[in-house]
């Protein structure tokens, strides 16, 4: 793992939690878009050594949404940043570790992403998130 990419953040609504990330903290927005093969939409913020990442459901069947039913808003995910995923989630399968999928998935800007059960960590929902870098 080569460090911590950002930390997934779930909201009901973006467009309501913004103003407390941009103007009661003073951290810049770095942008908004759709990931359809998560069914979220998530907006980026700096927050100097890291990202937060807000996520908010786009369908009911989003895993997000089923999340902010169950344990309300709040932190969701940490994804470290890797790269050569493949290799990453073939060592991690080989340790014993529940990956949530065989193949890599499209995530937030262009990276390729892949999830851990929170089972099998200890109750965190990792992510792996390989932007090519
Ligand atoms: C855009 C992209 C990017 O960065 O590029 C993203 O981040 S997309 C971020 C959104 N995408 C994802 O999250 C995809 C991966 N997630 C999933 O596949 C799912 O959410 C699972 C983690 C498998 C959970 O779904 P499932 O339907 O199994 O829900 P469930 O409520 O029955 O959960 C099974 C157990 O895991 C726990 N659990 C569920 N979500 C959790 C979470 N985020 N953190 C910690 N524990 C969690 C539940 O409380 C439950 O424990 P108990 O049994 O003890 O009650
Ligand atoms: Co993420």
């Amino acid at each position: 793992m080569k460090k911590v990419d950002h930390i997934g953040i779930a909201v009901k609504d973006i467009e309501s939690a913004l103003p407390y990330y941009i103007e009661t903290l003073s951290l810049t927005l770095l942008g908004i878009e759709e990931v359809e093969s998560q069914k979220v939409k998530v907006a980026f913020i700096d927050a100097g050594n890291i990202k937060l990442e807000l996520l908010e459901p786009t369908n009911e069947d989003s895993p997000v949404a089923k999340f902010i039913e169950k344990r309300g808003e709040g932190i969701h995910h940490v994804a470290f940043g890797v790269t050569d995923i493949r290799s990453r989630m073939a060592e991690l399968k080989e340790k014993g570790v529940r990956l949530l999928q065989d193949e890599p998935k499209p995530g937030a800007g262009g990276a390729q992403v892949a999830f851990m059960h929170p089972k099998s960590s200890y109750g965190v929902l990792y992510e792996l998130c390989d932007k090519g870098e």
